[in-house]
């Protein structure tokens, strides 16, 4: 699959929006479920112009994080705000937070571009740039094809299109590389890369250290529900692998 590399300054952004002040807020934020307490008081600002890399081990909480960015999970306590308010009293969300997250899926029996048409009209995104990100993301020649015959990298690719459809200045990315190959995950390192640089929010989540590593200039370390680390790569890693510093920390030792 041939995946050009992007300018998303090119496309047809619904544009008029975009505020360099475009900031994530977590204030004390908690979410419970039941016993579990998947994620603990967290404080911190994921600023707009670089790559904040969201690392933590199986099952702490980063997913529940976003969830809750997103208005998917309601907080138990705290409150996260998008360049001051809260996702659910934002008009036309898309335009303000795009999110790839791990199992939002495009209904099996529509195609790419059914997909991503019905999410533009619910948003007032033009449907021109339906065209041009189906493009842009490498699935051109397969936009009418059912979603369902798909490939795991395809609709990697067709989930990051949907979050970028409004153009907005906060992405959050849930194991963007997930099932994408070589080529896929490069385009991908570079496109976030990109969008840090115009002055774009961005979050992303992975347990591939090496890849953060390639792709972050900052870090948010969460493991069983607390932030133990806010702080620029360089000065994380120190002298050390960044993998040793990420495994010391979260293993307390
Ligand atoms: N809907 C739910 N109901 C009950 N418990 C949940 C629910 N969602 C998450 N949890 C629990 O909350 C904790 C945090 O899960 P979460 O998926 O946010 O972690 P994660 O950091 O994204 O993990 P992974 O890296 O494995 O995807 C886990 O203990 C998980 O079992």
């Amino acid at each position: 699959m041939v995946v050009h590399s992007v300018n998303f300054r090119e496309l047809t952004g619904p544009g008029g929006h975009r505020s360099v002040h475009d900031v994530l807020e977590l204030r004390n934020l908690s979410k419970r479920y039941g016993r579990v307490l998947a994620v603990d008081d967290v404080t911190c600002a994921v600023r707009p112009g670089r790559v904040t890399g969201f690392l933590g081990p199986n099952g702490a909480g980063k997913s529940t994080t976003m969830r809750m960015v997103l208005g998917l999970d309601r907080p138990s306590a705290g409150q996260v705000l998008v360049n001051g308010a809260r996702y659910r009293d934002l008009r036309d969300p898309l335009r303000h937070v795009g999110a790839l997250l791990e199992g939002s899926q495009a209904h099996g029996g529509r195609s790419a571009y059914q997909h991503l048409r019905w999410l533009a009209r619910s948003n007032r995104v033009p449907t021109a740039r339906v065209h041009e990100l189906l493009g842009h993301v490498g699935l051109g020649d397969v936009a009418h094809q059912r979603v369902g015959g798909y490939s795991l990298g395809m609709r990697q690719r067709l989930g990051i299109a949907a979050a970028l459809l409004g153009d907005p200045p906060v992405l959050l990315f849930d194991e963007p590389t997930n099932g994408l190959d070589p080529a896929g995950v490069r385009w991908l390192r570079e496109t976030l890369r990109s969008f840090a640089a115009e002055g774009r929010t961005v979050l992303v989540s992975s347990h591939l250290i090496s890849e953060i590593e390639l792709t972050a200039d900052h870090l948010l370390v969460l493991a069983r529900g607390r932030l133990l680390a806010d702080a620029p790569l360089e000065e994380f890693r120190g002298t050390e692998a960044l993998e040793d510093a990420f495994l010391r920390l979260v293993s307390g030792r």
